[in-house]
């Protein structure tokens, strides 16, 4: 039983809004995950670094429900989601986006925030000739556009919007739907440092009273956003603590951040 449902924990005892228990995923006779164990707490911002294939971007189909586990568990808000559908998750309350753009590129920006939060609601196609009179979702995507601060590009189709747009966009499809959890794959991948501070601080707001894992490899990035950094090695968590600690954490040291370019954070 999870921390959240015993009522014979002490209070101080975080609740978990995600936890990974010996997590294995093997791609044919590959063990790519081994036994991965994680806990977020509701309300924190935590970071996944790693080197090149260490197995981040499989971690986050797995949480998602894109892969199926090949053994252990993962719970979202206490409740299992290992072995659900990732539609069934997603209306569980956690949302995902992806490195790769997800965007309807001829739809306008207004209209790809719509559909992210009809899509949410569990709305189906029949139902679509009705948009303009659904006022929620009309209401809810005004709210998005504002907050990633697209308004004068409402009308513009998405395949128009310059790359950090675009990405600002996609942050915009991730939360859209109401998520309390909330995963980005490299949100600032490809951008200059200006838009990837402007990113770090969108990240910042949309995330606010939400709980936050991305998947990151800038590390100014990563120190500037994170509470907690999990490192992940070979398809272990060898740590996860705050980024102070992490910093000087000699197993991840010489495992990873030592032997990386990215250490200008130091
Ligand atoms: N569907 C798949 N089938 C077989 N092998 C896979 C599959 N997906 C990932 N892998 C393998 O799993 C390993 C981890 O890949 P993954 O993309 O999860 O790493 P990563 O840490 O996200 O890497 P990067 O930082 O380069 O994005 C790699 O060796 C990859 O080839």
């Amino acid at each position: 039983m999870s921390a959240m449902h015993n009522p014979t924990m002490p209070a101080h005892v975080p609740a978990m809004a995600l936890e990974l228990r010996d997590v294995r995923k093997s791609f044919g006779k590959s063990e790519i995950i081994r036994g991965a164990n994680l806990g977020i707490a509701k309300g924190e911002r935590c970071a996944v670094i790693g080197p090149n294939g260490a197995g981040k971007s499989t971690l986050f189909n797995l949480i998602s429900g894109r892969f199926p586990l090949s053994s252990g568990e993962i719970r979202l808000n206490g409740g299992v989601i290992s072995g659900k559908k990732p539609y069934q998750i997603n209306r569980l309350g956690l949302s995902r986006s992806f490195q790769i753009s997800n965007l309807f590129v001829n739809l306008s920006v207004y209209e790809n925030l719509r559909c992210a939060v009809l899509w949410s609601l569990g709305y189906k196609y029949s139902f679509w000739h009705q948009l303009g009179k659904l006022r929620d979702a009309h209401e809810r995507a005004e709210q998005v556009l504002e907050q990633i601060g697209l308004q004068r590009q409402r009308h513009v189709p998405a395949g128009v919007l310059t790359y950090a747009e675009q990405r600002a966009l996609e942050i915009g499809i991730t939360i859209a739907g109401g998520a309390d959890v909330i995963l980005l794959d490299e949100p600032t991948a490809g951008m200059s440092r200006s838009e990837s501070d402007a990113a770090v601080e969108l990240i910042r707001k949309v995330t606010v009273g939400k709980t936050l894992l991305m998947v990151e490899h800038d590390m100014g990035v990563v120190f500037g956003l994170a509470d907690k950094i999990a490192v992940l090695v070979y398809g272990e968590v060898i740590a996860c603590d705050t980024p102070q600690r992490i910093r000087g954490n000699a197993e991840v040291q010489s495992a990873y951040l030592g032997t990386e370019q990215e250490t200008e954070y130091a």
